[in-house]
């Protein structure tokens, strides 16, 4: 199995907790990002003291109620299926704070983590906040939620979006990457796709390469798996018939997305 490529592992940590995906710095190529999936059954909770990271609280399914112990939000999330594909609510909580999760119906939570110092006030990301943009043309159409874009100055670091490509369709195409840490030309970012599919026995192509080739690996990608992309170029390709959903998590040492097309596939946008 490739160490870019990670498939659900379910694990009860405690009673009606479920920790599907874990991808730490300690266990992953990525010193930026981390990255949680927690499924909770109705009334379940989970609690974590954050330390020196900031968190994006994304409901993917299900209704929740987020805290940080001061500010309470309730009955968060919008959809019982990705597939609904309407923006959800989010929580963005600072480092050296601490936050908890209840669940008020069967919900899946998205939890979105990178290094930070400077503390930013806790914020409620309603589904009305998400920009929702209709990119591309031809067969590569996608449409995004923009849940923490870098527009959006919440975050120390953090930058979340949903992306849902259509069948037959490319996303993260041409191919760009943001591995190199040279602005105003190119950003350094890496990132984690936590994927899904409609209907869920579908999978997709995500290749992931570098200009030297160090990195040259494409993977199937099936329901609920997470891809990780310490750098490279990064496409996906979604097989006819099949939607696909990816909850992409990037962050750097600067918090700006630059990225730089394959000058070898920029002619494709020029048609
Ligand atoms: O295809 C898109 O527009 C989504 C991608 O940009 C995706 O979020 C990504 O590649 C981030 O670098």
């Amino acid at each position: 199995m490739s160490k870019l490529l990670r498939k659900p592992n379910k694990n009860e940590s405690t009673q009606g907790v479920t920790i599907v995906h874990d991808v730490t710095t300690e266990n992953s190529l990525l010193k930026y990002v981390e990255f949680k999936i927690v499924d909770l059954a109705p009334g379940a909770t989970y609690a974590e003291e954050l330390a020196k990271k900031e968190c994006c609280i994304v409901a993917l399914t299900g209704k929740i109620h987020v805290t940080d112990k001061e500010a309470t939000f309730k009955n968060l999330g919008t959809r019982e299926s990705i597939f609904e594909k309407k923006p959800t609510d989010s929580v963005y909580v600072s480092n050296d704070r601490c936050f908890e999760v209840e669940a008020v119906s069967q919900a899946r939570v998205a939890l979105c983590y990178s290094p930070s110092e400077k503390q930013l006030p806790t914020k409620l990301i309603r589904a009305s906040d998400n920009g929702v943009e209709h990119r591309g043309k031809y067969n590569n159409k996608r449409m995004v939620h923009n849940i923490l874009p870098d527009s959006d100055p919440s975050a120390n670091r953090l930058l979340v979006v949903e992306v849902y490509t259509e069948s037959g369709n490319w996303s993260s195409y041409p191919p760009h990457k943001h591995d190199q840490d040279h602005l105003p030309q190119e950003s350094l970012l890496e990132e984690t796709y936590y994927h899904e599919m409609d209907p869920p026995q579908g999978f997709v192509f995500q290749r992931i390469y570098t200009d030297d080739r160090s990195i040259d690996e494409t993977m199937t990608v099936e329901n609920g798996d997470v891809v990780i992309v310490p750098g490279g170029y990064h496409p996906v390709g979604v097989p006819e018939g099949y939607t696909s959903y990816y909850l992409n998590v990037m962050a750097g040492p600067t918090r700006i997305w630059k990225f730089h097309n394959d000058p070898d596939h920029a002619w494709i946008l020029e048609r």
